[in-house]
Protein backbone atom coordinates (compact mmCIF):
# COMPACT_ATOMS: atom_id res chain seq x y z
CA UNK A 1 0.00 0.00 0.00
CA UNK A 2 1.31 3.24 -1.12
CA UNK A 3 0.24 6.43 1.20
CA UNK A 4 -0.29 9.43 -1.24
CA UNK A 5 -0.48 13.43 -0.13
CA UNK A 6 -1.37 15.38 -3.51
CA UNK A 7 -0.94 19.38 -3.65
CA UNK A 8 -3.52 20.41 -6.07
CA UNK A 9 -5.96 17.52 -5.97
CA UNK A 10 -9.03 19.71 -7.85
CA UNK A 11 -6.44 20.75 -10.61
CA UNK A 12 -5.81 19.04 -14.34
CA UNK A 13 -3.16 16.76 -12.87
CA UNK A 14 -4.30 16.11 -9.49
CA UNK A 15 -8.19 15.07 -10.45
CA UNK A 16 -6.44 12.68 -13.07
CA UNK A 17 -3.98 11.30 -10.31
CA UNK A 18 -7.32 10.42 -8.49
CA UNK A 19 -9.11 8.59 -11.54
CA UNK A 20 -5.15 6.13 -11.49
CA UNK A 21 -6.11 6.18 -7.68
CA UNK A 22 -9.07 5.34 -8.25
CA UNK A 23 -8.52 2.49 -10.60
CA UNK A 24 -6.56 0.71 -7.82
CA UNK A 25 -7.94 0.66 -4.44
CA UNK A 26 -6.03 -2.02 -3.33
CA UNK A 27 -2.50 -0.14 -4.13
CA UNK A 28 -3.06 3.87 -2.67
CA UNK A 29 -4.36 5.12 0.39
CA UNK A 30 -5.16 8.67 0.47
CA UNK A 31 -3.81 10.91 3.21
CA UNK A 32 -4.16 14.54 2.76
CA UNK A 33 -5.70 16.34 -0.40
CA UNK A 34 -4.95 20.16 -1.03
CA UNK A 35 -6.86 22.00 -3.10
CA UNK A 36 -7.15 25.72 -3.57
CA UNK A 37 -10.38 27.60 -4.22
CA UNK A 38 -12.82 24.50 -5.83
CA UNK A 39 -14.47 23.97 -2.98
CA UNK A 40 -17.29 21.73 -4.18
CA UNK A 41 -14.63 19.76 -6.08
CA UNK A 42 -12.51 19.12 -3.31
CA UNK A 43 -15.67 18.31 -0.44
CA UNK A 44 -16.34 15.37 -3.11
CA UNK A 45 -13.03 13.97 -3.49
CA UNK A 46 -12.70 14.09 0.10
CA UNK A 47 -15.96 12.06 0.54
CA UNK A 48 -14.68 9.62 -2.22
CA UNK A 49 -11.11 9.18 -0.95
CA UNK A 50 -11.15 9.76 2.75
CA UNK A 51 -8.45 11.66 3.35
CA UNK A 52 -7.60 12.13 7.17
CA UNK A 53 -6.10 15.61 6.27
CA UNK A 54 -7.09 18.26 3.84
CA UNK A 55 -6.29 22.15 2.68
CA UNK A 56 -7.96 24.98 0.91
CA UNK A 57 -6.53 28.26 -0.07
CA UNK A 58 -8.48 30.51 2.39
CA UNK A 59 -9.65 30.79 5.81
CA UNK A 60 -13.24 31.73 4.94
CA UNK A 61 -13.00 28.29 2.37
CA UNK A 62 -11.64 26.10 5.43
CA UNK A 63 -14.76 27.21 7.78
CA UNK A 64 -17.38 26.15 4.80
CA UNK A 65 -14.91 22.74 3.87
CA UNK A 66 -15.65 21.62 7.81
CA UNK A 67 -18.81 21.40 7.27
CA UNK A 68 -18.92 19.68 4.34
CA UNK A 69 -16.75 16.92 4.81
CA UNK A 70 -17.06 13.60 7.49
CA UNK A 71 -16.35 14.30 10.90
CA UNK A 72 -12.75 13.88 11.60
CA UNK A 73 -11.18 14.93 8.65
CA UNK A 74 -9.06 17.64 9.59
CA UNK A 75 -9.20 21.02 7.64
CA UNK A 76 -6.40 23.25 6.70
CA UNK A 77 -5.65 26.03 4.70
CA UNK A 78 -3.36 28.98 2.92
CA UNK A 79 0.60 28.05 3.12
CA UNK A 80 0.79 26.76 6.78
CA UNK A 81 -2.16 24.03 4.84
CA UNK A 82 -0.15 23.40 1.78
CA UNK A 83 3.03 22.67 4.57
CA UNK A 84 0.55 19.80 6.46
CA UNK A 85 -0.39 18.54 3.21
CA UNK A 86 3.02 17.86 1.65
CA UNK A 87 5.12 16.85 5.22
CA UNK A 88 2.37 16.01 8.20
CA UNK A 89 0.34 13.18 7.17
CA UNK A 90 1.02 9.91 7.19
CA UNK A 91 1.73 9.66 3.48
CA UNK A 92 5.18 8.42 2.20
CA UNK A 93 4.53 9.73 -1.34
CA UNK A 94 3.45 13.32 -2.56
CA UNK A 95 1.99 14.15 -5.58
CA UNK A 96 3.51 17.97 -6.55
CA UNK A 97 1.05 19.33 -9.05
CA UNK A 98 0.15 23.04 -7.55
CA UNK A 99 0.85 25.60 -10.30
CA UNK A 100 3.34 27.75 -10.45
CA UNK A 101 6.63 28.86 -7.77
CA UNK A 102 4.11 28.49 -4.85
CA UNK A 103 4.52 24.43 -5.13
CA UNK A 104 8.41 24.93 -3.89
CA UNK A 105 8.31 25.52 -0.24
CA UNK A 106 5.63 22.74 0.33
CA UNK A 107 7.62 20.28 -1.63
CA UNK A 108 10.92 20.92 -0.45
CA UNK A 109 9.40 20.49 3.06
CA UNK A 110 8.14 17.20 1.63
CA UNK A 111 11.33 16.22 0.56
CA UNK A 112 13.06 17.00 3.67
CA UNK A 113 10.30 14.82 5.57
CA UNK A 114 10.95 11.76 3.65
CA UNK A 115 8.49 11.73 1.58
CA UNK A 116 9.05 10.50 -2.26
CA UNK A 117 8.06 12.99 -4.84
CA UNK A 118 5.87 12.47 -8.08
CA UNK A 119 6.45 15.81 -9.87
CA UNK A 120 4.46 17.95 -12.43
CA UNK A 121 5.61 20.84 -10.70
CA UNK A 122 8.24 21.71 -13.06
CA UNK A 123 8.38 25.67 -11.65
CA UNK A 124 10.05 23.63 -8.37
CA UNK A 125 12.80 22.98 -10.16
CA UNK A 126 12.82 25.72 -12.51
CA UNK A 127 13.26 28.24 -9.42
CA UNK A 128 15.66 26.63 -7.12
CA UNK A 129 16.82 23.17 -8.84
CA UNK A 130 20.23 22.89 -7.15
CA UNK A 131 18.38 23.28 -3.68
CA UNK A 132 15.80 20.37 -4.27
CA UNK A 133 18.53 18.39 -5.94
CA UNK A 134 20.15 18.36 -2.95
CA UNK A 135 17.52 18.08 -0.62
CA UNK A 136 16.26 15.00 -2.84
CA UNK A 137 20.09 13.39 -2.58
CA UNK A 138 20.47 14.21 1.21
CA UNK A 139 17.35 12.69 2.50
CA UNK A 140 17.95 9.79 -0.23
CA UNK A 141 13.80 9.96 -1.57
CA UNK A 142 12.80 9.30 -5.35
CA UNK A 143 11.94 12.00 -7.43
CA UNK A 144 9.85 10.78 -10.34
CA UNK A 145 8.67 12.93 -13.06
CA UNK A 146 5.06 13.10 -14.37
CA UNK A 147 6.05 15.79 -16.93
CA UNK A 148 5.10 13.83 -20.04
CA UNK A 149 8.37 14.25 -21.89
CA UNK A 150 10.38 13.88 -18.22
CA UNK A 151 8.52 10.40 -17.62
CA UNK A 152 10.02 9.53 -21.47
CA UNK A 153 13.89 10.58 -21.06
CA UNK A 154 13.24 8.58 -17.65
CA UNK A 155 11.63 5.52 -19.20
CA UNK A 156 14.01 6.01 -22.27
CA UNK A 157 16.80 5.18 -19.45
CA UNK A 158 15.99 2.43 -17.96
CA UNK A 159 18.90 0.16 -17.43
CA UNK A 160 21.26 2.96 -19.43
CA UNK A 161 24.04 4.38 -18.44
CA UNK A 162 23.82 7.55 -18.34
CA UNK A 163 28.03 8.04 -19.73
CA UNK A 164 26.73 6.87 -22.81
CA UNK A 165 23.90 9.25 -23.28
CA UNK A 166 24.95 11.62 -26.40
CA UNK A 167 22.09 13.97 -26.16
CA UNK A 168 18.26 14.09 -25.00
CA UNK A 169 15.53 15.66 -27.49
CA UNK A 170 12.09 16.86 -25.68
CA UNK A 171 9.68 17.20 -28.33
CA UNK A 172 7.22 20.13 -28.21
CA UNK A 173 3.89 20.40 -29.72
CA UNK A 174 3.97 23.54 -30.67
CA UNK A 175 1.23 24.83 -28.86
CA UNK A 176 -2.40 26.59 -29.84
CA UNK A 177 -0.82 29.42 -32.83
CA UNK A 178 2.46 26.68 -34.05
CA UNK A 179 1.29 27.87 -37.72
CA UNK A 180 0.54 31.87 -36.47
CA UNK A 181 3.43 33.91 -37.80
CA UNK A 182 4.45 36.64 -35.44
CA UNK A 183 2.29 39.46 -37.48
CA UNK A 184 -1.08 37.06 -36.53
CA UNK A 185 0.53 36.31 -32.79
CA UNK A 186 -0.63 40.02 -32.48
CA UNK A 187 -4.44 39.86 -32.41
CA UNK A 188 -4.53 36.61 -30.95
CA UNK A 189 -7.10 36.29 -28.08
CA UNK A 190 -7.21 34.36 -24.39
CA UNK A 191 -9.85 31.95 -25.92
CA UNK A 192 -7.53 30.95 -28.56
CA UNK A 193 -4.55 30.45 -26.93
CA UNK A 194 -6.60 28.50 -24.31
CA UNK A 195 -7.10 25.84 -27.19
CA UNK A 196 -4.06 23.46 -27.19
CA UNK A 197 -4.12 21.31 -30.20
CA UNK A 198 -3.32 17.57 -27.91
CA UNK A 199 -3.66 18.38 -24.43
CA UNK A 200 -6.55 19.29 -22.05
CA UNK A 201 -4.66 20.50 -19.17
CA UNK A 202 -4.72 23.98 -16.42
CA UNK A 203 -4.82 27.58 -18.40
CA UNK A 204 -1.07 28.88 -16.85
CA UNK A 205 0.50 25.66 -18.43
CA UNK A 206 -1.57 26.00 -21.57
CA UNK A 207 -0.66 29.51 -22.36
CA UNK A 208 3.27 28.28 -21.87
CA UNK A 209 2.49 26.10 -24.37
CA UNK A 210 1.72 28.62 -26.77
CA UNK A 211 4.32 30.79 -25.90
CA UNK A 212 7.00 28.06 -25.78
CA UNK A 213 7.75 29.38 -22.29
CA UNK A 214 6.52 25.36 -21.18
CA UNK A 215 9.17 24.04 -23.48
CA UNK A 216 12.22 26.46 -21.74
CA UNK A 217 10.76 25.06 -18.24
CA UNK A 218 11.20 21.73 -19.56
CA UNK A 219 14.76 22.23 -20.72
CA UNK A 220 15.91 23.62 -17.41
CA UNK A 221 13.60 20.83 -15.37
CA UNK A 222 15.26 18.09 -17.81
CA UNK A 223 18.89 19.86 -17.06
CA UNK A 224 18.11 18.92 -12.97
CA UNK A 225 16.29 15.90 -13.09
CA UNK A 226 19.25 14.00 -15.43
CA UNK A 227 22.39 16.30 -14.73
CA UNK A 228 22.61 17.34 -17.93
CA UNK A 229 24.02 20.02 -19.42
CA UNK A 230 22.30 22.76 -21.48
CA UNK A 231 24.11 22.15 -24.60
CA UNK A 232 22.88 18.15 -24.32
CA UNK A 233 19.37 19.23 -24.12
CA UNK A 234 17.76 20.23 -27.98
CA UNK A 235 14.03 20.77 -28.32
CA UNK A 236 11.89 19.51 -31.39
CA UNK A 237 8.83 20.58 -32.70
CA UNK A 238 6.32 17.14 -32.90
CA UNK A 239 2.58 18.57 -33.99
CA UNK A 240 0.83 15.20 -33.02
CA UNK A 241 2.39 14.79 -29.16
CA UNK A 242 2.76 11.11 -30.05
CA UNK A 243 6.29 10.77 -29.74
CA UNK A 244 7.12 12.00 -25.95
CA UNK A 245 10.85 12.06 -26.03
CA UNK A 246 13.69 10.70 -27.05
CA UNK A 247 17.33 10.06 -26.07
CA UNK A 248 20.47 9.56 -28.44
CA UNK A 249 23.16 7.43 -27.47
CA UNK A 250 26.98 7.57 -27.83
CA UNK A 251 26.35 4.82 -30.93
CA UNK A 252 23.47 6.77 -32.63
CA UNK A 253 21.29 4.30 -31.39
CA UNK A 254 18.18 6.46 -30.60
CA UNK A 255 15.30 5.24 -27.96
CA UNK A 256 12.04 7.11 -27.74
CA UNK A 257 8.67 6.69 -25.54
CA UNK A 258 5.88 6.78 -27.59
CA UNK A 259 1.86 6.91 -26.39
CA UNK A 260 -1.29 8.56 -26.82
CA UNK A 261 -1.77 11.74 -25.25
CA UNK A 262 -2.76 11.02 -21.61
CA UNK A 263 -0.90 12.65 -18.53
CA UNK A 264 -2.41 9.45 -16.84
CA UNK A 265 0.18 6.98 -18.09
CA UNK A 266 2.66 9.18 -16.88
CA UNK A 267 0.90 9.78 -13.47
CA UNK A 268 0.71 5.55 -12.89
CA UNK A 269 4.36 4.84 -13.75
CA UNK A 270 5.56 7.53 -11.41
CA UNK A 271 2.67 6.50 -8.87
CA UNK A 272 3.78 2.43 -9.18
CA UNK A 273 7.55 2.64 -10.63
CA UNK A 274 9.17 0.26 -11.17
CA UNK A 275 5.74 -1.58 -12.28
CA UNK A 276 3.71 -1.24 -15.16
CA UNK A 277 -0.16 -1.72 -14.98
CA UNK A 278 -2.99 -1.28 -17.33
CA UNK A 279 -4.15 1.88 -17.85
CA UNK A 280 -7.62 3.11 -18.98
CA UNK A 281 -5.98 5.28 -22.01
CA UNK A 282 -6.94 3.40 -25.47
CA UNK A 283 -3.50 2.07 -26.77
CA UNK A 284 -1.43 3.69 -29.95
CA UNK A 285 -2.62 2.44 -33.28
CA UNK A 286 0.28 4.06 -35.20
CA UNK A 287 -1.15 2.42 -38.38
CA UNK A 288 -4.28 4.76 -37.96
CA UNK A 289 -1.74 7.30 -37.29
CA UNK A 290 -0.02 6.69 -40.46
CA UNK A 291 2.83 9.63 -40.18
CA UNK A 292 4.62 11.77 -37.66
CA UNK A 293 5.67 14.98 -38.07
CA UNK A 294 8.72 17.38 -37.43
CA UNK A 295 9.74 21.06 -37.44
CA UNK A 296 13.13 22.30 -36.73
CA UNK A 297 12.52 24.83 -33.99
CA UNK A 298 12.47 28.02 -34.76
CA UNK A 299 13.59 30.44 -32.03
CA UNK A 300 13.06 33.55 -33.39
CA UNK A 301 9.28 32.82 -33.95
CA UNK A 302 9.76 31.20 -30.21
CA UNK A 303 11.98 33.67 -28.62
CA UNK A 304 10.96 32.60 -25.07
CA UNK A 305 12.55 29.64 -25.70
CA UNK A 306 15.98 31.07 -25.85
CA UNK A 307 15.23 33.22 -23.16
CA UNK A 308 14.96 29.81 -21.40
CA UNK A 309 17.83 28.66 -22.62
CA UNK A 310 19.82 31.72 -21.50
CA UNK A 311 18.48 32.10 -18.28
CA UNK A 312 19.23 28.33 -17.55
CA UNK A 313 22.91 28.79 -19.05
CA UNK A 314 23.42 31.92 -16.60
CA UNK A 315 22.22 29.67 -13.31
CA UNK A 316 21.44 30.97 -9.96
CA UNK A 317 18.45 33.54 -9.83
CA UNK A 318 18.26 33.90 -13.67
CA UNK A 319 16.00 31.05 -14.46
CA UNK A 320 14.33 31.95 -10.44
CA UNK A 321 13.48 35.20 -12.45
CA UNK A 322 12.66 33.80 -15.67
CA UNK A 323 9.64 31.48 -14.06
CA UNK A 324 8.69 34.09 -11.80
CA UNK A 325 8.17 37.31 -14.33
CA UNK A 326 6.46 34.61 -16.67
CA UNK A 327 4.02 33.58 -14.28
CA UNK A 328 3.17 37.13 -13.51
CA UNK A 329 3.09 37.96 -17.43
CA UNK A 330 0.28 34.66 -18.09
CA UNK A 331 -1.84 35.78 -15.04
CA UNK A 332 -2.14 39.13 -16.61
CA UNK A 333 -2.66 37.89 -20.27
CA UNK A 334 -5.26 35.92 -18.80
CA UNK A 335 -6.82 38.74 -16.94
CA UNK A 336 -7.08 40.68 -20.07
CA UNK A 337 -4.49 43.29 -19.41
CA UNK A 338 -2.04 42.74 -21.93
CA UNK A 339 -1.46 41.07 -25.14
CA UNK A 340 -0.07 37.37 -26.00
CA UNK A 341 2.90 39.15 -26.97
CA UNK A 342 3.92 41.16 -24.15
CA UNK A 343 4.29 38.12 -22.17
CA UNK A 344 7.54 37.71 -23.66
CA UNK A 345 8.92 41.64 -23.71
CA UNK A 346 8.09 41.77 -20.21
CA UNK A 347 9.95 38.50 -19.29
CA UNK A 348 12.71 40.32 -21.46
CA UNK A 349 12.27 43.51 -19.60
CA UNK A 350 12.60 41.52 -16.32
CA UNK A 351 15.34 39.56 -17.48
CA UNK A 352 17.06 41.99 -18.77
CA UNK A 353 17.14 44.55 -15.18
CA UNK A 354 18.09 41.75 -12.94
CA UNK A 355 20.99 41.29 -10.96
CA UNK A 356 22.18 37.64 -10.68
CA UNK A 357 22.60 36.14 -8.09
CA UNK A 358 25.22 33.40 -8.14
CA UNK A 359 24.58 30.97 -5.61
CA UNK A 360 21.54 31.48 -3.82
CA UNK A 361 20.12 30.25 -0.64
CA UNK A 362 15.99 29.98 -0.60
CA UNK A 363 15.35 33.04 0.87
CA UNK A 364 17.80 35.10 -1.64
CA UNK A 365 15.03 32.66 -3.96
CA UNK A 366 12.19 33.74 -2.86
CA UNK A 367 13.40 37.17 -2.69
CA UNK A 368 14.23 37.10 -6.39
CA UNK A 369 10.79 35.32 -7.30
CA UNK A 370 8.36 37.84 -5.27
CA UNK A 371 10.89 40.96 -7.03
CA UNK A 372 10.28 39.49 -10.62
CA UNK A 373 6.67 39.55 -10.14
CA UNK A 374 6.43 43.15 -8.93
CA UNK A 375 8.76 44.17 -12.03
CA UNK A 376 6.54 42.12 -14.10
CA UNK A 377 3.15 43.77 -12.61
CA UNK A 378 4.19 47.12 -13.26
CA UNK A 379 5.70 46.82 -17.24
CA UNK A 380 4.45 46.61 -20.47
N1 LIG B 1 -1.99 19.56 -16.84
C1 LIG B 1 -1.07 18.83 -17.41
O1 LIG B 1 -1.37 17.97 -18.25
C2 LIG B 1 0.36 19.01 -17.04
C3 LIG B 1 0.74 19.85 -16.00
N2 LIG B 1 2.05 19.93 -15.63
C4 LIG B 1 2.42 20.81 -14.51
O2 LIG B 1 1.67 20.41 -13.37
C5 LIG B 1 1.37 21.54 -12.55
C6 LIG B 1 -0.14 21.62 -12.38
O3 LIG B 1 -0.71 21.90 -13.64
P1 LIG B 1 -2.28 21.76 -13.91
O4 LIG B 1 -2.79 20.59 -13.16
O5 LIG B 1 -2.46 21.85 -15.36
O6 LIG B 1 -2.81 23.11 -13.24
P2 LIG B 1 -4.30 23.46 -12.81
O7 LIG B 1 -4.43 24.93 -12.91
O8 LIG B 1 -5.27 22.60 -13.50
O9 LIG B 1 -4.33 23.04 -11.25
C7 LIG B 1 -3.62 23.78 -10.29
C8 LIG B 1 -3.93 23.26 -8.91
O10 LIG B 1 -3.30 24.12 -7.96
C9 LIG B 1 -4.29 24.58 -7.03
N3 LIG B 1 -3.96 25.93 -6.56
C10 LIG B 1 -3.79 27.04 -7.30
N4 LIG B 1 -3.55 28.09 -6.50
C11 LIG B 1 -3.58 27.62 -5.23
C12 LIG B 1 -3.39 28.21 -3.94
N5 LIG B 1 -3.13 29.51 -3.79
N6 LIG B 1 -3.49 27.42 -2.86
C13 LIG B 1 -3.76 26.10 -2.99
N7 LIG B 1 -3.94 25.49 -4.16
C14 LIG B 1 -3.84 26.25 -5.27
C15 LIG B 1 -5.59 24.58 -7.82
O11 LIG B 1 -6.69 24.60 -6.93
P3 LIG B 1 -8.16 25.13 -7.36
O12 LIG B 1 -8.38 24.74 -8.77
O13 LIG B 1 -9.05 24.39 -6.38
O14 LIG B 1 -8.17 26.60 -7.13
C16 LIG B 1 -5.41 23.27 -8.56
O15 LIG B 1 -5.69 22.20 -7.71
C17 LIG B 1 1.98 22.75 -13.27
O16 LIG B 1 3.24 23.00 -12.75
C18 LIG B 1 2.10 22.28 -14.72
O17 LIG B 1 3.13 22.93 -15.41
C19 LIG B 1 3.03 19.21 -16.25
C20 LIG B 1 2.71 18.39 -17.29
C21 LIG B 1 1.37 18.24 -17.78
C1 LIG C 1 1.44 17.04 -21.21
C2 LIG C 1 2.68 17.75 -20.94
O1 LIG C 1 3.65 17.20 -20.48
C3 LIG C 1 2.75 19.18 -21.28
O2 LIG C 1 3.85 19.81 -20.68
C4 LIG C 1 2.86 19.19 -22.76
O3 LIG C 1 4.16 18.84 -23.07
C5 LIG C 1 2.50 20.49 -23.35
O4 LIG C 1 2.70 20.41 -24.69
P1 LIG C 1 3.73 21.32 -25.51
O5 LIG C 1 4.46 22.20 -24.54
O6 LIG C 1 4.61 20.36 -26.21
O7 LIG C 1 2.80 22.08 -26.39
MN1 LIG D 1 5.38 18.48 -20.62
Amino acid sequence: MKRIAILGSTGSIGTQTLDVISHYPDRFIVEGLAGGHNLALLAEQVKRFKPKKVSVATRDLAEQLQLAVPPGTRVYYGDEGLLEIAAGTDADYMVSALVGSQGLRPTLEAIEAGKHIGLANKETLVSAGHIVTERVKRRGIKLLPIDSEHSAIFQCLNGESMKDVHKITLTASGGSFRDHTREELLHVTVEQALQHPNWSMGAKITIDSATMVNKGLEVIEAHWLFDLPYSRIEVLVHPESIIHSFVEFADCSIIAQLGNPDMRVPIQYALTYPDRLQTPTPSLNLAQVGKLHFREMDFERFPCLKMAYDSGLAGGTAPTVFNAANEAAVARFLNGEITFLQIETIIASVLERHERIVNPDLEQIMEADVWARQIAQKCN
